[in-house]
């Protein structure tokens, strides 16, 4: 498999997998917790720092701005292709290939990231959100024509965002009909599916629309814009988790996690490589069914692979802006 590339071919609508027993959400939120502070304690030194290693080649590094031009779209290529500064690759040993697992930006944007990476020879995926970003709130003529606008500008990665309405007046078919007409639009484009989880009512539609986004064909789900009021959380992560389970044990197919708004800290990004193993093992830590959506997370990285490198934090000669 590599990345960018269509890996599930979804199946018809089945109104079964959506009709749960209403989850309970205190009791998630504690589980939850539960597993990632049992876990963290142990993630110290070499181990920690390979994790964050893992999170380096997983991060869809994101530049979602209504002041983005062809300059910052290159520099974040560039940053992309070159996560970590030389000193510190020298000093860990690594290998030279680490690159971020894609870069995400506007439609608009995806021709200078395509042709930037291009130039650098490079086959990064480029990811374009589309559908109307963030809201989804026009025509669906209009959305599915911002998928192949994306995709004729070189987008290899659409990140969809589903309709909230469909979701909550539990209208889980018409929901299933308009991401599986999203599906076609990305051609051999591969899709993520944002459910925009903080504008779901309750954990129980996290799982449903999980659910109904996997059988229309999306390769991945991915919590959230990064505009809501709340974004990525571990408990909605651990109720998504559950929901890729569901679906690999009915098909056999595995589908991809993104987590995505506001996740700024190495610690953010090791609790979700915490989740993600403890909930759907080994397999899926990798980019092609893990990434996360990020566009602040890069530089804390760096930050802390620099004071395990160099046991000191770079004074005088401070990291360059992701
Ligand atoms: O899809 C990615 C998100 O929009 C990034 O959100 P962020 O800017 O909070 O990292």
């Amino acid at each position: 498999m590599t990345l960018g590339t269509v890996i599930n071919p979804g199946m018809p609508f089945d109104p079964a997998l959506v009709e749960v027993n209403r989850l309970n959400d205190e009791e998630i939120k504690r589980v939850s917790k539960l597993l990632i502070t049992k876990r963290l304690a142990g993630v110290k030194g070499k181990h920690r720092a390979g994790w964050l290693l893992r999170a380096v080649s997983c991060i869809d590094l994101t530049t979602l701005a209504g002041d983005d031009t062809e300059a910052n779209v290159l520099r974040l290529c560039h940053k992309a292709l070159n996560p970590l500064r030389r000193d510190i690759v020298d000093k860990l040993g690594l290998n030279l290939d680490l690159t971020c697992g894609a870069v995400c930006v506007y439609p608009a944007r995806v021709s200078d990231a395509a042709g930037v990476l291009r130039n650098a020879g490079s086959n990064l995926p480029v990811a374009s959100v589309a559908t109307g970003f963030p809201a989804g709130q026009t025509s669906l003529q209009v959305r599915l024509d911002e998928i192949r606008y994306a995709v004729a500008s070189g987008a290899t990665e659409i990140d969809i965002v589903i309709n909230r309405r469909h979701a909550i007046a539990h209208d889980w078919d018409l929901l299933y009909d308009e991401i599986r007409q999203m599906r076609e639009a990305c051609g051999s484009a591969h899709m993520k599916a944002i459910l925009a989880v903080g504008e779901l009512p309750t954990f129980t539609e996290v799982y449903q629309a999980s659910m109904v986004a996997m059988m229309a064909g999306s390769d991945f789900i991915k919590t959230s814009t990064g505009k809501e009021s709340v974004n990525a959380t571990i408990p909605v992560g651990y109720v998504m988790c559950r929901a890729i389970r569901d679906y690999f044990a009915k098909t056999g197919v595995r589908i991809g996690l993104k987590p995505a708004g506001g996740l700024r800290t190495c610690g953010d990004a090791i609790q979700w490589l915490i989740l993600v193993k403890e909930e759907l093992g080994q397999a899926w830590l990798n980019p092609q069914l893990f990434r996360i959506g990020a566009s602040g997370l890069l530089s804390d990285i760096e930050k802390e692979l620099f004071i395990y490198a160099f046991g000191h934090y770079p004074v005088g000669n401070p990291l360059p802006l992701a």
